[in-house]
């Protein structure tokens, strides 16, 4: 199934060794989580305003099919989940759920109210496509460690979404969330671009910054645009101990299935964690 037929990866050339530490970096560190996003099923979904296909249902067979936990990400302006679904996602999961969202006043009360295991504070600005970059904890401060603050009080662990840059961690360290989840975005754009450069250069910001982190007390999750080509050098980070991947898996479950491609995406972090890359 991950042979080299339209993969992009391939067209790079470049080996991912290339990309990597020398030798296994990841051989003797902790499993890396998989938690699947399943925005992108309500987008389906809000297209003809019915209930199907409904997120809830892929989350429960996402569970089934081995998911660590799920992730949702209720924006502001509602374009894929909506407030019951998040409700439904809490009352019907076993596993973690991560909620995703803006650190609005509307949203925090709406998560203090769900009580989620995870609360993943985002960027959004209503007019993106999708989360183009990571919050900016340096103009934001302010107003997040408040946030941080009443949101950790109901037990949520809460990550900061930021992109790789050290002063973002150090802030992220500083502001008293245990966890950041590094925007991996830029890397995404650069393999599907093939650019060599781009792409080891935003590699090498996030093996960077994933080792500056956990120094500095914080678990480390990555996640945005990963696919089957592109998630096994951030899984061979050792010190990522989860990824969130969703719109991939949703586009992908078109042609293998969502447990297909669910299980092959486990599969291919879980080879990455003991140096077994494509
Ligand atoms: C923060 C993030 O990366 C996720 O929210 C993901 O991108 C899915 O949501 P959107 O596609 O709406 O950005
Ligand atoms: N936080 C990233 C996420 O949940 C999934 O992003 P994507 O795979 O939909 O780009």
């Amino acid at each position: 199934m991950t042979g080299e037929g339209g993969n992009p990866w391939a067209k790079t050339g470049l080996p991912r060794s290339e990309v990597l530490k020398d030798g296994n970096p990841a051989q003797d560190a902790p499993p890396c989580r998989l938690g699947v996003n399943i925005d992108h099923v309500a987008t389906i979904r809000n297209a003809r305003g019915g209930p199907h296909p409904d997120p809830v249902r892929a989350a429960k067979l996402a569970e089934a099919c081995g998911a660590d936990g799920i992730t949702a990400h209720l924006r502001e302006d509602r374009r894929h989940i909506r407030d019951e679904d998040m409700e439904r996602l809490r009352a019907e999961l076993s596993i973690p759920l991560n909620f995703e969202m803006a650190a609005t006043p509307e949203m925090v009360e709406i998560a203090l109210r769900t009580k989620p295991h995870a609360v993943c504070l985002v960027p959004e600005r209503r007019m993106e496509r999708t989360t183009e970059g990571g919050l900016d904890l340096t103009t934001h401060h302010a107003s997040l460690e408040p946030a941080i603050r009443r949101l950790s009080d109901v037990g949520a662990r809460v990550s900061l979404f930021i992109d790789p840059e050290e002063e973002q961690i150090r802030m992220a360290a500083q502001l008293g969330a245990p966890v950041i989840e590094l925007h991996t975005g830029t890397y995404a754009e650069a393999a599907l671009a093939t650019d060599k450069k781009a792409l080891t250069e935003t590699h090498t910001a996030l093996r960077e910054g994933a080792e500056l982190a956990e120094s500095l007390g914080l678990e480390v999750h990555a996640g945005h645009g990963l696919t089957f080509w592109n998630v096994q050098n951030i899984a061979a980070i050792p010190e990522v101990r989860e990824l969130n991947i969703g719109h991939f898996l949703i586009g992908e479950a078109v042609f293998m299935g969502l447990d297909g491609a669910i299980r092959e995406m486990r599969k291919l972090i879980a080879d990455a964690r003991t140096g077994m890359l494509l």
